[in-house]
């Protein structure tokens, strides 16, 4: 049995995506904490809505969906309820695995992941790093919890607040380009329609070549590249205004964000 606790965006997205891969709605429970948000997911998808304490007493594998600044209330509710041997799975930007170990008592297994929105069509990145207590097995069941809505990835936790910039927020940078080029294509006069669908093929396009092409992404952009043509000219402008220093400083914030996050 696994529970999803505080199903909200991140949480709903898992559940859903696990049940396509083919559980059981009885293989699983979710908690929320408004009681209309609970009947909606029960309505939804046919699952037990529970409370955290009986989530905690019942389910095998404990998946923390929280947002970060409400882990601390989670984990002091949850904490008089696990059992031995339960294997506790954090979805939480910036919360260590020891933040959880020292309130859920000692020895409890935590495997911590970050994943991304395209959980939604089974295109997250999620990647996962052992708490001091969690082993090959822990490691396993999250990879197979996870494999089903996308890549599942294994690093060092230390580099856990390091990803959460790059492939947990990841998906909002390429929205954030997406929209600028829209209004790029605004600019030049183009129906906002026809700009929207000119700018997502060509990101769907390029996306697919950058995944099955094998080539990398600096020899996929020389190929567009024309000498003396319009793609240069971009560039240039595009180096001007500092846009790679300025990917650079934008992740590196996004992670010193995140060391931020465990303390509130
Ligand atoms: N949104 C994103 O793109 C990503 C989010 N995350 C992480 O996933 C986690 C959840 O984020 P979202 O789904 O975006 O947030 P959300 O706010 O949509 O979901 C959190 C849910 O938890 C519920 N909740 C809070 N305290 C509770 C409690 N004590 N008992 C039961 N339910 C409780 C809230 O009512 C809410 O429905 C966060 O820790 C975030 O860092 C990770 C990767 C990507
Ligand atoms: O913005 C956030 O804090 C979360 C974590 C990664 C993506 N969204």
């Amino acid at each position: 049995m696994i529970a999803i606790l505080g199903a909200g965006k991140m949480g709903e997205a898992l559940l859903s995506g696990v049940l396509r891969a083919g559980r059981r709605p009885s293989e699983l429970m979710a908690t929320a904490r408004r009681e209309e948000r609970g009947a909606l997911l029960r309505e939804r998808y046919g699952i037990e809505i529970v409370t955290n304490a009986e989530a905690a007493r019942t389910a095998d594998t404990l998946v923390l969906a929280v947002k970060p600044q409400d882990m601390g209330a989670l984990l002091d509710e949850l904490a008089a309820h696990v059992p031995a041997g339960r294997l506790v799975i954090s979805m939480a930007a910036g919360i260590p695995t020891g933040f959880i170990e020292d309130r859920l008592g000692e020895g409890v297994p935590v495997v911590r992941v970050m994943s991304n929105t395209p959980v939604h069509v089974d295109e997250a990145m999620s990647v996962i790093s052992a708490g001091s207590h969690a082993g090959e097995e822990h490691l396993k069941q999250a990879e197979e919890l996870l494999s089903p809505v996308g890549k599942v990835l294994r690093i060092p936790e230390s580099l856990q607040d390091g990803a959460t910039a790059l492939s947990g927020s990841g998906p909002a940078y390429f929205y954030y380009l997406v929209e600028a080029m829209v209004d790029a294509g605004i600019l030049l006069g183009m129906p906002r329609a026809a700009a929207l669908e000119m700018v997502i093929q060509s990101a769907v396009g390029a996306a697919v070549m950058l995944r099955d092409s094998g080539e990398h992404p600096v020899l996929l952009r020389e190929a567009v590249t024309s000498p003396g043509g319009t793609t240069i000219a971009a560039i240039r402008e595009l180096e001007k205004h500092g846009v790679r220093a300025a990917v650079l400083e934008a992740i590196e914030a996004a992670r010193n964000r995140g060391r931020e996050l465990a303390g509130g």
